[in-house]
């Protein structure tokens, strides 16, 4: 079996919240299994100020170094991230590689990415990562695949070679994005021209977006296949849609998209932007919130990138999941939906509760449709609730209850 290598991870807590700081050391400790790193120690250091040299105390960075050489240690994270300066400074010091949440996150990121798009922003994302730290990072890039990368630390010309190369290589990768992204942005003015309403998935990673996902389709989606749902960090990193529609219920998109973790490197929502993106076209947004494994912290987090995307105005439920792993109601300060995409418990409330939004704008009309038309009843029987049906010398006169959307397809039949 292949030797893990072996971390201590330390949190600097600046802010005077420990409790937080402990949380955040915990999701760190999942980051770096994600990685095969297995972690050995945890420490946190609480200091009302950021030191420049080391980013914390260098009598803390003492007491690493002993643990260090006590416990084996192959390297320290840290749960923020340092500059390049701080890096050089505690390799330095303690002689082992350094790493930050940061370099972790791009590191998971890189190990998931299937699709081309996904596979070109995160090489865009860790090459911007990589950018200013080229002075900083000695022995620490070679953990990043950088293996050409002067392990010893590069001397002045070949900084500037690879400084050289890596910006050619950053606008190498944006081209080819620009390709695929005009590619894709084509097919959202399509949907957007159909007006289709879209239902967008978003929340943390590991909360049962995708799991939603393939249930409602399972249920009520006209493509079965399924999505990638797994008990890891980021096990979706691209966006996928599907078409949902429940019998005399209007259709709907349902976008499954990328889980937030907190102190997401800028880089990276920075090269997710076009996926993210596709939330910005959303009628409604669920964020999701695992049941089982929920924060303040977390929800707030992911509030918080909703609004950062400049979309808290868009209409938005928190849906909580794994209801069935629960004995207690969680004791969230809000209204939420609670759901299980295991037993499908409280998914019924949930498509009532996406209908009501979908139906909002809805209004009752009076069709004329010639007998010739007969698909085209069938077809509206299938969108949306028939009120009443007359049969007169003209055709068939409906009564029913469209939607803007349905109201654009039924349009050169409509009466009123
Ligand atoms: N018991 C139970 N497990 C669930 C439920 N919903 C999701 N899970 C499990 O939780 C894990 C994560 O689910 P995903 O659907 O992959 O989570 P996600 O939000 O898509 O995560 P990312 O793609 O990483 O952002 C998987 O192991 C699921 O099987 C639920 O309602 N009950
Ligand atoms: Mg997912």
């Amino acid at each position: 079996m292949q030797k893990l290598d072996r971390a201590i991870l330390v949190a600097l807590n600046y802010q005077g919240n420990y409790e937080s700081c402990k949380l955040s050391l915990d999701e760190l400790e999942e980051l770096a299994k994600a990685v095969q790193i297995k972690t050995v120690d945890k420490v946190i250091q609480s200091n009302d100020k950021i030191e420049p040299k080391f980013f914390i105390g260098s009598g803390k960075v003492l007491e690493i170094k002993q643990m260090i050489d006590i416990l084996n240690v192959d390297m320290v994270i840290f749960d923020d991230t340092l500059s390049p300066a701080q890096i050089r400074n505690l390799e330095e010091a303690l002689d082992v590689q350094i790493f930050d949440r940061a370099f972790l996150i791009l590191q998971i990121f890189a190990l998931r990415a299937q699709t081309k798009q996904a596979m070109l922003e995160v090489a865009l994302a860790q090459k911007l990562y990589m950018l200013p730290r080229l002075a900083g990072m000695g022995k620490s890039l070679s953990r990043q695949g950088g293996g050409s990368f002067n392990a010893k630390g590069p001397g002045e010309t070949k900084l500037e070679t690879d400084r050289r190369r890596l910006n050619m290589e950053i606008t190498r990768l944006r081209v080819s994005l620009e390709g695929i992204k005009k590619e894709r942005g084509e097919s959202r003015k399509r949907r957007f021209k159909n007006s289709i309403p879209v239902v967008a998935l978003v929340g943390y990673t590991n909360a049962g977006k995708s799991s939603l996902m393939n249930h409602l389709s399972n249920l009520y989606g006209t493509n079965k296949t399924e999505v990638f749902e797994k008990d890891m960090l980021f096990a979706t990193l691209d966006t996928k849609s599907k078409r949902i529609q429940k019998d005399n219920q209007p259709p709907f998109i349902l976008i499954d998209t990328v889980g937030f973790i907190s102190k997401l490197p800028p880089e990276l929502i920075k090269s997710f932007e076009s996926t993210l993106a596709d939330i910005a076209s959303a009628d409604l947004i669920l964020h999701i919130v695992d049941g089982k494994n929920y924060s303040p912290l977390q929800i707030n987090f992911t509030k918080q990138v909703i609004k950062d995307l400049g979309l808290e105005e868009t209409p938005r439920l928190l849906v909580v999941t794994k209801k069935d792993l629960l004995v207690h109601q969680p004791n969230i300060l809000e209204d939420y939906l609670l759901i299980s995409n295991k037993t499908g418990e409280g998914m019924n409330d949930l498509y009532q509760a996406i209908s009501a939004h979908i139906y909002k704008d809805s209004r009752i009309f009076k069709l004329l449709l010639p007998f010739d038309k007969g698909s085209i009843y069938e077809r509206l029987k299938s969108d949306t609730t028939i009120i009443e049906t007359n049969y007169t010398a003209d055709g068939m006169f409906v009564k029913v209850v469209l939607t803007p959307y349905l109201y654009n397809l039924y349009k050169p039949y409509i009466m009123n």
